[in-house]
């Protein structure tokens, strides 16, 4: 039997998942690791955190999977994406900590280069907003501050990377510094449409290019594990973002097709083909997947709160003690009670993108209690959903019946699924394995090995395990999406 393994370093977890010869998750392992906030708004991850617990993970997945490191054929990485390193190309100690992608210390940075009529240069280009979510602005935030970091750049001597090209470069001993298409498209100075880093934007940001990586197909050859590592040198062949790598996973392989992955946050990316879409309406342009040397495009909406609303009525306001308690809370609360809370803890993502914003609830009265927070913790999540696909069926023609694939630890609720599918008027499908992102990785690197199916059938394989599909009608679902979006324009009336 042949088996995959795949790497899934997250935000707040590492996780290492060892796949099958028919793409069957068999064993994992996962550790979390530390989050640091030296300041307001600042998220950093110790690089080490990053390596020992990705390390320490693979050893668990496969002493659980009862397999040596011999039985593995190739690993797969995907990874948290925009957040940034910066190392020393001889020792490979980083510089400063792995900066986070929710990290907000580069705002200014952003208002500044927007002030000065760089915002138009920067979609054209790299399909993004100016926004301090990437790389580039922590790039120069680095080189900026960190003594000595800009003349030692100049000189050569540093390398930059997001947390795929990181692992790339630990595991293979300091042999290969590359990332793959997915991740350099989020980066803020990778061309999406010239597939090369762009000089244009490094030079707007002082970052010299000798510090970045060689930018690869997402199904590659990015080099051999150290012997030492595991035992033997195990090939890596298959790199993605971890949205990017959802979206393989869930074969989102033709226009029109889309993914929510439902984690912390929630990441929408629809398939849009072989030509970029511009949004006109506030989405980013990104690359889905870049296999044989062609980028397939996408549109991505991103939200920042969307499981984690569910961990504040958990850790916040203590009213459930599990995510789960939310789904028979909901099914009992006060149908006539229509709260709405806006849960824009850390501001709104897309398409509103307004740091400033805070959260609210709508419709309270004395009857409020547990149930109806609880349904209105669920049926944000749905609203916001909602939000990104009426900027992506602006944006762009589906073609046919819109059909959401889902995935992520919330999509266990499936009281939060029916009502997604209820206020989206649309059919939303739940796999059978939820590990799309994982699997996503691990199909790269077996494909590329040539132990895996190619797109169309590891396409046909794909299995759903539950469709649920509108059980309300067009005006319940209009009449409460009209009311979502007064709560929104309420709650961003406040913000000045
Ligand atoms: N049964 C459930 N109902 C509602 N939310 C849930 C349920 N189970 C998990 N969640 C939410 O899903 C999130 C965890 O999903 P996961 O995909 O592991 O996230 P991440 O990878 O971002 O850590 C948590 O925020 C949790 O609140
Ligand atoms: O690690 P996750 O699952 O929170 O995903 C993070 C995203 O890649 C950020 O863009």
């Amino acid at each position: 039997m042949t088996y995959i393994l795949a790497i899934d370093q997250g935000t707040t977890s590492s996780r290492a998942i060892v796949f099958d010869g028919d793409i069957r998750p068999v064993a994992s392992a996962q550790l979390e690791f530390e989050q640091h906030f030296p300041q307001s708004g600042w998220v950093e991850h110790d690089p080490a955190d990053i390596w020992v617990t990705t390390v320490e993970t693979c050893s668990g997945a496969l002493a659980r999977a009862k397999l040596a490191a011999r039985d593995i054929a190739a690993i797969g990485i995907t990874n948290q994406r925009e957040t940034t390193l910066v190392w020393d190309k001889v020792t490979g100690e980083p510089v400063y900590k792995a900066i986070v992608w929710q990290d907000r210390r580069t705002a200014e940075t952003c208002e500044n280069l927007k002030a000065d009529g760089h915002a138009d240069l920067v979609q054209a280009k790299t399909g993004l907003l100016l926004d301090p979510y990437f790389s580039g602005t922590k790039i120069k935030w680095i080189l900026d501050n960190v003594d000595g970091a800009r003349s030692r750049a100049e000189a050569g001597e540093l390398l930059f990377g997001t947390v795929d090209s990181y692992l790339i470069w630990k595991l293979t001993g300091g042999r290969v510094h590359a990332t793959d298409a997915t991740n350099a498209a989020r980066t803020l100075i990778y061309d999406i449409h010239a597939g090369e880093w762009s000089a244009e934007i490094c030079a707007l940001l002082g970052i010299p290019m000798a510090m970045l990586p060689e930018v690869k197909d997402c199904a590659a050859d990015f080099g051999e594990t150290d012997a030492d590592l595991f035992g033997v040198a195990i090939p890596i062949r298959g790199v993605a973002g971890d949205q990017q790598a959802a979206t393989i996973g869930q074969a989102c392989f033709s226009p029109g097709m889309l993914k929510s992955t439902y984690g912390t946050g929630c990441f929408a990316l629809l398939n849009t083909g072989e030509t970029p879409v511009t949004s006109q309406n506030r989405l980013l342009t990104t690359i889905a997947y870049q296999l044989d040397g062609k980028p397939t495009y996408a549109l991505e909406g991103a939200i920042f709160i969307a499981g984690a609303v569910v961990q504040w009525l958990r850790d916040g306001l203590g009213i459930i003690r599990d995510a789960a308690e939310t789904e028979p809370l909901a099914e009992k609360s006060d149908e006539g009670q229509e709260l709405i809370l806006v849960p824009a803890f850390t501001g709104l993502g897309a398409p509103y993108w307004n740091p400033n914003a805070r959260g609210a609830v709508f419709g309270l009265s004395r009857n409020s209690g547990p149930a109806e927070m609880s349904k209105a913790a669920l049926e944000s999540v749905g609203f916001q959903t909602r939000d990104l696909l009426e900027a992506m069926h602006a944006d762009f023609e589906f073609g046919g019946d819109t059909v959401l694939r889902v995935d992520g630890g919330m999509t266990a609720s499936s009281w939060a699924m029916q009502f997604l599918s209820d206020i989206l008027g649309a059919a939303v499908d739940r796999p059978v394995v939820a590990e799309s992102t994982a699997k996503g990785a691990a199909w790269l690197a077996g494909m590329q090995i040539g132990v895996y199916p190619g797109m169309d059938e590891f396409a046909a394989s794909w299995e759903k395990d539950t469709q649920f599909v509108p059980a309300r009608g067009e005006a319940w679902r209009e009449r409460r999406y009209a009311g979502w979006k007064k709560a929104i324009a309420a709650t961003l009336s406040m913000t000045d």
